[in-house]
């Protein structure tokens, strides 16, 4: 994927006619940093949820290289191209490295062990940790484990839903840096929805959401 494209996107969840999204317009470039400013419920996960294939808009598609999302395999798209990240960081019940071997079958690569128990080391876990259970795991030790999982992704989309709540109980501003240069020199495109602009000095672009409606897409000088 080198481009994702959005023309028109609404979204208007069945028996309701307020649009949670309405008319947004914009593109997301490989090797770029993108933040998605808003406040409580203005439609950001929706968005994430959009663009992660897991969500159909309503009205208006999502071009992706120039193909329609909808028209294509979207399993195939959710476990090759995506690396999405909610705010409960989707972990199975079984070990840290256990969740990342899932993530490689999930995303049909090869398991690379080695790889999976430096990356997970690399987040700041010890060799215990990354045999244990999550469930005995730290909060502070899980949100590791979800730093690990974008750190070993092949995806050329990384999608994170509020770094500050995902990485509550670490340095957000220190694991912005950590993924946002993981993304730059990968050539991955990264998009952050978040309340919060504790990270933007790390975005090329902010958009702003309001009510549904993007209200402003402004470059920012690297
Ligand atoms: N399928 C749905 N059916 C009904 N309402 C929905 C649906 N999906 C989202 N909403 C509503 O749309 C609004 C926006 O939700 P969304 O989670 O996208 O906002 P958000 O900006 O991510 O919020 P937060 O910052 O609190 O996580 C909320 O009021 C939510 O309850």
């Amino acid at each position: 994927m080198k481009q994702l494209v959005l023309e028109n996107v609404s979204y208007c969840p069945k028996n309701s006619t307020e649009k949670i999204l309405d008319q947004i317009n914009g593109e997301f470039l490989t090797g770029k940093i993108y933040f998605i400013l808003g406040k409580k419920q203005t439609g950001k996960t929706t968005l994430l949820s959009i663009l992660a294939g897991l969500v159909r808009c309503t009205e208006g598609k999502i071009l992706v290289d120039g193909e329609d999302l909808s028209l294509t395999n979207q399993d195939d798209f959710r476990a090759e191209k995506i690396c999405c990240l909610f705010q409960n960081g989707n972990l199975v019940n079984d070990s840290a490295l256990a969740n990342l071997e899932l993530e490689m079958l999930l995303s049909k690569q090869p398991n690379r062990t080695d790889e999976l128990i430096n990356s997970l080391q690399i987040a700041g876990l010890t060799d215990k940790k990354i045999k244990t259970n999550i469930k005995k795991l730290t909060k502070k030790e899980r949100q590791m484990v979800y730093l690990a999982k974008i750190l070993v992704s092949r995806a050329k989309l990384i999608l994170l839903d509020d770094p500050s709540q995902l990485f509550s109980e670490l340095d957000e501003e220190m694991i912005v840096r950590k993924i946002a240069d993981f993304c730059r020199r990968n050539d991955k495109c990264l998009v952050i929805v978040s309340q919060s602009n504790n990270a933007i000095k790390f975005a090329d672009e902010l958009w702003g959401l309001n009510g549904g409606k993007l209200l402003f897409i402004k470059e920012q000088p690297r």
